[in-house]
């Protein structure tokens, strides 16, 4: 388990992480999520002791990652996977970390196998992989000294559906089997995929956290028609709330009313659904359009 408590990371006077709070809990995939800027990497750099908090803490299973003794034995951590050393050879990066955890040579042909890079590939200079390679290998290098809790910041980041898919399952395993997983990203869909839980942080607080299936289950309709503007009067008229999006309505109502609603309008639909999910989407964009509002200004 991970637990972050009252976290805040002020350089100067700019505050990057603000009281942020939060447990990526055992046997569970945490997805953190948040537009570029929102305090992502600066939370996950504390974690693993890159960067000293202002003031709170951060504990993994109990204990600050200073403490730990062999800390790749206990936590995989992948931030950067294009730090990797340019000129070395995957297997000969991963042959590195095995030496320095002390580990059997043997973990390092079992722990390519295990991220999907063939012989031939490990072969190859680092500055020869594409960025999924390299994602798989930094995924290798958090992963060889079979620890219990993953730290990854963007792993997913160039890696096509089905590398997505296959790191998905890889974290599913990894978490069925007892372990903790905190990934980020700054993309809703990316995470949505792979993730149980959520956290969502926006200029440096937590905005949003619970289980996907909670921040997804937003109750509500999304509707489009071919005239909103029609059907939107008539909702508003049966004082039902609605909110614009694209080509349609987000409905705070169950969609038997909606058609019936439209039905009555004379208005033809083109979609009627459950919201899952839209309400999550929307919130996410707003705070995506506050950063880049905040960039454009300064
Ligand atoms: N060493 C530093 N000195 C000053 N400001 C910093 C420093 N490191 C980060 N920041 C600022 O803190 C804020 C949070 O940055 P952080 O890298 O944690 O965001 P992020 O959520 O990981 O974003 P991204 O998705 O773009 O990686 C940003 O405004 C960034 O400019």
């Amino acid at each position: 388990m991970i637990s972050v408590e009252s976290l805040t990371k002020q350089y100067g006077r700019f505050t990057a992480v603000d009281h942020v709070s939060f447990t990526a809990a055992t046997g569970r995939v945490t997805g953190f999520l948040g537009p570029n800027g929102a305090g992502k990497s600066t939370t996950m750099r504390v974690m693993v002791g890159l960067t000293r908090p202002t003031t709170g803490r951060v504990t993994i299973t109990g204990r600050d990652y200073r403490e730990l003794v062999n800390p790749g034995l206990e936590v995989g951590v992948l931030l950067d996977a294009s730090a990797q050393h340019a000129g070395r050879t995957g297997r000969e990066i991963l042959t590195i970390a095995q030496q320095t955890m002390g580990l059997p040579k043997t973990q390092v042909a079992e722990t390519l196998a295990r991220v999907g890079l063939t012989e031939d590939e490990a072969g190859r200079r680092v500055r020869d992989y594409s960025l999924g390679m390299r994602q798989r290998l930094g995924i290798a290098t958090a992963l060889i000294g079979d620890p219990e809790v993953l730290i990854l910041d963007e792993p997913a980041n160039g890696l096509d559906p089905a590398g997505i898919r296959w790191m998905r399952d890889l974290l599913r395993g990894f978490a069925n089997d007892g372990g903790t997983v905190l990934l980020s990203s700054h993309l809703l869909h990316e995470i949505e995929v792979i993730a149980d839980d959520l956290i969502v942080i926006g200029q440096g607080r937590i905005v949003a956290q619970g289980s996907k299936s909670e921040l997804l289950a937003s109750a509500g309709t999304l509707v489009r028609a071919t005239d909103v503007d029609t059907l939107a009067r008539a909702l508003h008229e049966a004082a039902v709330v609605t909110t614009p999006i694209d080509g349609g309505l987000r409905v705070d109502a169950d969609p038997e009313l909606v058609g019936a609603t439209a039905h009555r309008a004379g208005v033809v639909l083109r979609e009627l659904r459950p919201a899952d999910g839209a309400g999550l989407e929307e919130m996410f964009l707003e705070l995506t359009a506050d950063t880049a509002r905040e960039g454009a200004a300064a």
